[in-house]
């Protein structure tokens, strides 16, 4: 069956790394009809859920979290890549399917009355979600879902999120393919 999200997803062999399965959202992004659906479909998941804030991370999750924010009426929190927010910052250490680094997050961007939902393009490891996790969960505010474009189920991450009691929603999948 056609599925104009999944469809409109290209992957490039051995990027960035040799043996990775590139699935590149760009392709996605520059199909108005697809973006558009991607945005609504995330909107009507998450409709009458009480979401208080919308947490993306650096720099894929601001594509899809900021317009699905805006879509919600809801604050856009922005966590970034070390040394790129300017005011008081909270920062975890993690390890991705190619590389490893920090993520950071601004300590007055949240506090214990809100529910969030976490945004991002793709769930590979699991291990920037996981890093995104213990930053909100830092500043006492609950991590409500998790929602994500693309998931890679033979990397792991769904069964990391159960883990963490973090409850998770794709749009696609890719598996041996
Ligand atoms: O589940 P994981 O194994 O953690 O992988 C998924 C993450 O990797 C990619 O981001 P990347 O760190 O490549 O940064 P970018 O968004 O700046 O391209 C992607 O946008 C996810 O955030
Ligand atoms: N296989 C993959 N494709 C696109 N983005 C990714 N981020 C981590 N793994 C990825």
């Amino acid at each position: 069956m056609s599925d104009i999200i999944k469809d409109s997803i290209k992957t490039i062999p051995d990027y960035p790394k040799p043996g990775i399965q590139f699935r590149d959202v760009t392709s996605l992004m520059q199909n108005p009809v697809a973006f558009s659906a991607t945005i609504d479909r995330f909107a009507a998941q998450y409709q009458n859920s009480g979401i208080t804030a919308i947490v993306g991370t650096e720099a894929r999750g601001f594509i899809f979290g900021a317009p699905l924010a805006y879509k919600m009426n809801v604050p856009f929190i922005p966590v970034r890549k070390p040394g790129k927010l300017p005011r008081d910052v909270i920062s975890q250490a993690y390890v991705l399917e190619y590389g490893e680094d920090i993520l950071e997050l601004h300590t007055d961007a949240l506090s214990a009355d809100d529910k969030v939902l976490m945004v991002d393009d793709l769930l590979a490891t699991g291990g920037t979600i996981e890093a995104t996790t213990k930053l909100i969960r830092k500043l006492g505010a609950h991590v409500e879902d998790a929602c994500f474009v693309v998931n890679l189920p033979e990397l792991g991450g769904e069964k990391r999120l159960t883990n963490l009691s973090v409850n998770s929603f794709y749009l696609t999948e890719f598996e041996g393919e």
